[in-house]
């Protein structure tokens, strides 16, 4: 996932935080929700560290960035944690979102349940297709991209999801902008011009796959000599030696 950043004013009120900081508190709050749920009251920095993948010492300068160093020899308490990672990230405020291009990707996140107990909800459905409007998902009907604007509006929608093809993604991204909308999550394989101000992520699977065929790629070139099986039974020569 990639961040394009149109505005990099930082409110005096507001934590500085670094990106890097900020794409970690969500996996810190998810393995926070799964120790409440275990019954735990106290987490130490390696016990959280590791629920979460991350190493404890970046997640103690992550912590610090908030004002959170935990207890000696007890811990971070937890549920007070959730609350100091949920007010920065914004989501004790239930966020909006709308998706725009109902095809396969877009019937896939419409169909989500994860969504609203991480504080979001799918209030709108849109698509350009007649063929598309009208159809119900869940509670929801798809609505044509030229109601944009008037539901954006009533349902006081915060968050666009592009999940149009390339062509589209633009078009959608500036109607979205028009509407009011200031944060995008895009789908499309492609950049988008935003005014500053707005904030545009963009998920591409493609790109994380291709990182994890560089690192297939390397392993392939820096891996140790395979030993190969002697026929007496004892390790014998290494392949490719
Ligand atoms: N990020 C990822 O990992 C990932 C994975 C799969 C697909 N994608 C991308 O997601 C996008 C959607 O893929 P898909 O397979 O669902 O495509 P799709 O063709 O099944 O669906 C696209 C939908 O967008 C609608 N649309 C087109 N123009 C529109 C407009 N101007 N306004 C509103 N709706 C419009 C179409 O009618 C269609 O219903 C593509 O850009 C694809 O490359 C990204």
């Amino acid at each position: 996932m990639s961040q394009q950043r149109t505005d990099s004013s930082a409110s005096p009120a507001f934590p500085d935080l670094p990106e890097a900081t900020v794409a970690r508190l969500p996996e810190y709050l998810r393995a926070l929700h799964t120790l409440a749920e275990q019954g735990h009251d106290t987490v130490s920095s390696e016990g959280l560290a590791a629920a979460a993948g991350v190493n404890s010492a970046k997640l103690r300068k992550d912590l610090s960035h908030l004002g959170s160093y935990g207890t000696r020899g007890v811990g971070y308490d937890v549920a007070l944690l959730i609350t100091q990672i949920e007010a920065v990230l914004g989501l004790s405020q239930h966020r909006t979102v709308a998706l725009v291009g109902i095809g396969n990707l877009g019937h896939a996140l419409a169909g989500y349940g994860g969504f609203a107990s991480r504080g979001f909800s799918v209030a709108a459905l849109f698509d350009a297709e007649r063929a598309q409007v009208g159809e119900r998902i869940g509670d929801l009907v798809v609505r044509h991209i030229d109601e944009l604007a008037e539901v954006v509006a009533a349902e006081g929608i915060s968050i666009g999801v592009i999940t149009t093809p390339v062509h589209a993604a633009q078009h959608v991204a500036d109607r979205l902008v028009a509407a009011g909308v200031t944060s995008i999550l895009n789908f499309a394989p492609c950049v988008l011009a935003v005014p500053p101000g707005v904030d545009v992520r963009k998920v591409d699977l493609a790109v994380e796959m291709q990182i994890l065929s560089f690192h297939e790629h390397r392993k392939a070139l820096t891996a140790l000599p395979v030993p190969r099986p002697a026929p007496n039974g004892r390790a014998g020569e290494a392949i490719g030696t």
